[in-house]
């Protein structure tokens, strides 16, 4: 599947892995609506993607993804503006083992909004045409961090869910596809807040066994988390996948063993 003229809406799109994959969007053809919290950075995003790819191409709309109503306006919005929407890219993401409820508000609850608000957009059930919902979990998912724990149980449950809702969609005949992506460290500002007691609590003790897990596991570009993204995007035959990436391995997939009937 091309993305030309396809319009997608990404959350936490103004920096890290999100521009990275705005900027892929955009090279591609696509029309692309940046969601996220930073007015500043997403002003800053905006004016440099306009530079590179022409004035109407994407939208900036501050918003907290935590706020449902805002969420929902941010939806409304990126139809009312581009007249359609086909991809929602739910990967605003935060850690903060301090304040875990906010993790949990960010990372899992707020993403559930997401996939629910691109299905009242996209999904047949809705008499809308289709589209695709990308889910951006981590590798926390499979190799638990002790130094962060509800991230790492965030990150869980955005697999499950998003392996849950793929089946449903199949169900539900909604012709939507829906996948996870699950990075290793990725070089963006999220990863230099393993230096902060604000964001690590009474994990910043452990913060010297994490760096030693970088160094271990090594750091990957927002560009290869992007060019994995476009992947899940365009491949038509991916529904319920679960996209590794790693040093070790690159663009991979996990394999599930079937459920017993
Ligand atoms: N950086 C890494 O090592 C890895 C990151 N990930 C995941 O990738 C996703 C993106 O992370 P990064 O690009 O690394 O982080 P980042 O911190 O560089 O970018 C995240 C973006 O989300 C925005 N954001 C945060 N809270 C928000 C909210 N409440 N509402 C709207 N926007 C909000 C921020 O303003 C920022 O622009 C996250 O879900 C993260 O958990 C997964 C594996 C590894
Ligand atoms: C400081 C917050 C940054 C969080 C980014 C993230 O999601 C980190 C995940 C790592 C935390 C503990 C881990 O073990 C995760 C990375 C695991 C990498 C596994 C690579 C395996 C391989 O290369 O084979």
């Amino acid at each position: 599947m091309s993305v030309m003229g396809r319009v997608a809406l990404v959350t936490g799109g103004a920096q890290g892995i999100g521009r990275a994959v705005v900027e892929a969007l955009l090279r591609s053809g696509a029309k692309v609506s940046v969601v996220d919290i930073n007015q500043s950075c997403g002003d800053v995003c905006k004016s440099e993607l306009d530079a590179e790819f022409g004035g109407d191409n994407c939208a900036f709309i501050q918003c907290d993804v935590t706020d449902g109503h805002a969420l929902r306006d941010a939806f409304q919005k990126t139809v009312e503006l581009f007249g359609r929407l086909d991809i929602v890219i739910n990967n605003a993401g935060i850690n903060n083992e301090k304040n875990w409820e906010k993790t949990i508000d960010v990372n899992l609850t707020s993403l559930i909004k997401g996939t629910y608000l691109g299905l009242e957009h996209m999904s047949r059930e809705h008499g809308k045409r289709g589209g695709t919902i990308v889910n951006v979990s981590s590798m926390a998912a499979f190799l638990h961090s002790p130094h962060q724990p509800v991230y790492t149980a965030t990150k869980h449950g955005v697999i499950g869910f998003t392996r849950a809702m793929a089946d449903a969609s199949i169900l539900g005949n909604y012709g939507v596809r829906i996948n996870a992506l699950c990075p290793a460290f990725v070089d963006t500002p999220l990863l230099q807040s393993v230096e902060d007691e604000d964001n690590m609590g009474k994990f910043i003790k452990f913060k010297e066994d994490f760096k030693r897990s970088m160094d271990k596991f090594g750091v990957l570009q927002p560009s290869l988390i992007a060019e994995g993204m476009m992947t899940l995007i365009t491949d038509p035959s991916l529904n319920g996948a679960v996209m590794k990436i790693t040093c070790s391995k690159g663009i991979h997939f996990h394999t599930y063993e079937p459920m017993s009937t």
